[in-house]
């Protein structure tokens, strides 16, 4: 069973003189128990919305929403057992670290009846657990973004809730912060094995963390996989275009029929799948997954090698940008008016109109159809 189901769940926003806003359109999700699962997408596509439904902050329009097989639709925000860590930390600034830890149990307390020993004792558990021991008498004001996030997941996790949901969790964080944050995060979920939504616009937190990755849009669900079907077969042209950093190159080009796409008189590349002739495609082609081949200017425009003759599409260097681990270089292809972004290894110097040649393995080039954006693989 699963600990979490989403089914068919919508909201639309109605308010008055204002047009009607469908921010989640029928979204089907199901976590399995200790899963943790990214809810990735830019701002707008109702992320936010989906994950308030399920805290019980926000009124659902249509659909059901079940923990542990039971719908908890209807029942208030307290009574769901699913903790929050929000992005503003929401923490208590008159109270300290214990008492903002132990505000949310007390409640409980009183409706359980549990002792305050009980409530000391899992203070200085949950304390424990996210390396707070040293911190509890401290005031919100004094402490760091990381500090505090660390709170608000504890805070969130004293609960023992069934589900937890993390918005945002990193955002407010510094880079190097940001790094340490997500290991403890991943080493508290795994430990403590909550099933988890962690809502986020960045690819890079998702990609990292998350068991699976549910890519957003418009209210929709474009895309459920692991980070690796996400970033390996994205299942359209918004996933693709969304997750990989730098973006993935999508040139636009006409099908050959004969395994290749053409995109300019003097370009084409060889399709990872048969494609009629003339139907109208985006090839879509990671800046890593492109390789340089040579530096001459001699003939040739197409890429895979052809019997002694060099090998690769021929293009000229717009601009390179040697960095530490890799160079990103931009090259303009004949007739194309789109330019190709190409990861070049740390020691590749470029110079501006410098003529290279360049190859791509079909096996790792994308297509998509032009119109629906759909992939064709
Ligand atoms: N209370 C509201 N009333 C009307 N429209 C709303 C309300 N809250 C959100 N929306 C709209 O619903 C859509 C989805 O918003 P939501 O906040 O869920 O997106 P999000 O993906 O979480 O974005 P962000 O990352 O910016 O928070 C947006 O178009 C937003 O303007």
């Amino acid at each position: 069973m699963a600990e979490l189901e989403l089914r068919e769940l919508r909201k639309t926003y109605r308010s008055r003189g204002r047009p009607a806003v469908d921010a989640v359109r029928g979204i089907d999700l199901e976590l399995r128990s200790g899963e943790l699962l990214g809810l990735l997408g830019p701002s707008g596509c109702g992320k936010s919305t989906t994950l308030r439904m399920i805290a019980g902050l926000e009124t659902v329009t249509g659909g059901d929403i079940l923990v542990g097989g039971a719908s908890v639709v209807g029942r208030p925000a307290q009574a769901r057992n699913i903790g929050v860590a929000f992005e503003n930390y929401a923490l208590y600034p008159p109270l300290n670290v214990a008492e903002n830890l132990a505000f949310g149990l007390k409640a409980r307390r009183r409706a359980a009846r549990g002792s305050r020993t009980d409530v000391a004792r899992k203070v200085a558990e949950i304390a424990e657990r996210v390396d707070l021991t040293g911190l509890l008498q401290a005031r919100p004001a004094g402490l760091s973004s990381g500090q505090k996030q660390r709170v608000a997941l504890a805070r969130a996790l004293i609960r023992e809730p069934d589900v937890l949901l993390l918005d945002e969790p990193l955002s407010h964080l510094d880079a190097a912060q940001r790094d340490t944050t997500r290991r403890e995060l991943k080493r508290i979920q795994r430990d403590l094995g909550h099933t988890t939504i962690l809502v986020t616009h960045d690819q890079e937190e998702a990609l990292s963390l998350a068991d699976r990755i549910a890519v957003m849009k418009d209210g929709v669900i474009q895309q459920l996989g692991t980070p690796y079907e996400i970033y390996d077969s994205p299942a359209n042209v918004f996933v693709a275009d969304f997750v990989g950093e730098p973006a993935i190159n999508l040139l636009p080009g006409i099908s050959t029929g004969d395994g290749r796409a053409r995109l300019s008189e003097a370009v084409s590349f060889a399709l990872p799948v048969k494609v009629a002739e003339g139907r109208e495609v985006v090839i879509g082609i990671r800046p890593e997954d492109l390789r340089l081949a040579g530096r001459d200017g001699g003939s040739g425009a197409r890429d895979g090698g052809n019997g002694g003759a060099p090998t690769g599409v021929r293009a000229r260097v717009s601009a390179h940008e040697p960095l530490l681990e890799s160079g990103i270089a931009t090259l303009a292809l004949e007739g194309v008016v789109r330019p190709l972004v190409v990861l070049t290894d740390p020691e590749v110097r470029l110079a501006r109109d410098e003529r290279v040649r360049v190859t791509a393995d079909p096996g790792l080039t994308h297509v998509f159809d032009a119109e629906t954006g759909d992939s064709l693989r």
